[in-house]
């Protein structure tokens, strides 16, 4: 099978704000129509990377590849950016005084009258804006100036996307509803997106690879998946989720665990793990079961409520569950 094509690349980028190095010799490609997340923490860098990749930005170190022609330098030019990669910054860059449709009518001003209509109609409807199109930008919320960013910059119908932490300070349901219209437009149009985050539900959820990014250097690279499963370190692993760390064996090898992996039998004999149950939590869609022993805690999810504080407890998990790290 041939592999898939490259659309953005970059290799042994390097990049310092005086004394602080901020990335350090980054390789990453972006595969044609694929959704790459960069998942770091707080000041890992993940703006930075866009900001060269978007270029808005110089690297002091490396190369950007778009489709295998190397990006020029943007310093001592008048236009930064690129036709074909359009990154959204969170302050969106809307036109604060124009209605949603006007904002998206904008990015199309070049087409004939007719085209440009149908086209904003179809991308106000993809988007799930047609019931703010007459709106200001400036009296939209946090998620719909987010999605009338997206759906004008999709307009311009570019290569690559770059989006800088789209779900950041979105509720629950503005992220279901910007994630659905993420989807639809990306059904819609053919094209290939990295986006910046640092939350791993957001990141897990909507990248066909998740590249990991700590203190400037990518750790891991991998699908949503392998990311989860079998994280290089226990930075990756608990990014990523809650962890239980467990020794095992005679030499007492430390190894961890997703809460999920584990189940309470009332068979003491399948039993490998004994303790008392120290708290639970209600997390909506599971319980949180915390138990202790003499030798530390564990925790684990149930769909019920069916445990007491206090009760001891035998945990029985599948060795094939553990991970060595
Ligand atoms: N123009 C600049 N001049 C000096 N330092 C900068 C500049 N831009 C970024 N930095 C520094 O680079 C580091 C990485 O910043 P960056 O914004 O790329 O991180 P981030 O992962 O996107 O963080 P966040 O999630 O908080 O937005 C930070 O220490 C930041 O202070």
């Amino acid at each position: 099978m041939a592999s898939p094509k490259t659309t953005l690349r970059v290799s042994t980028l390097s990049k310092s704000f005086g004394a602080n190095t901020v990335l350090h010799d980054v390789d990453l490609q972006l595969r044609e129509g694929e959704w790459l997340g960069i998942l770091g923490e707080s000041g890992s860098g993940k703006s930075t990377l866009l900001r060269i990749l978007g270029r808005f930005l110089d690297a002091d170190q490396g190369d950007v590849f778009f489709k295998e022609q190397k990006l020029k330098p943007v310093s001592g030019e008048l236009m930064p950016g690129h036709d074909a990669i359009r990154l959204i910054h969170q302050e969106y860059e809307l036109f604060p005084n124009q209605t949603v449709e006007e904002n998206i009518a904008y990015s199309l001003r070049f087409y004939d009258a007719d085209y440009r209509l149908e086209k904003v109609a179809e991308l106000l409807e993809t988007a799930g804006l047609h019931y703010v199109k007459k709106q200001k930008a400036k009296l939209l919320s946090g998620g719909e100036k987010q999605r009338t960013a997206i759906a004008k910059a999709l307009a311009e119908q570019p290569d690559v996307l770059l989006l800088d932490e789209p779900f950041a300070h979105l509720d629950n349901h503005n992220r279901r509803v910007l994630g659905d219209a993420i989807e639809a437009l990306r059904k819609q149009q053919k094209m290939s997106c990295i986006f910046v985050t640092h939350e791993s539900a957001d990141a897990l959820a909507w990248s066909d690879r998740i590249a990991v990014l700590r203190n400037g250097k990518i750790i891991q690279v991998g699908t949503p998946q392998e990311i989860y499963n079998q994280p290089v370190d226990s930075y990756v692993a608990e990014l990523t989720g809650d962890i239980n760390w467990i020794e095992v064996g005679q030499e007492k090898k430390s190894c961890f665990i997703r809460p999920e992996k584990i189940k309470p039998t009332r068979h003491p004999e399948k039993s490998k793990w004994q303790g008392k149950v120290e708290a639970i939590r209600f997390h909506g869609n599971h319980w949180e079961i915390r138990c202790v022993n003499a030798s530390g805690r564990i925790s684990f999810y149930r769909s019920r409520h069916d445990l007491e504080i206090g009760q001891q407890v035998h945990l029985t998990y599948a060795a094939k569950d553990l991970r060595v790290i």
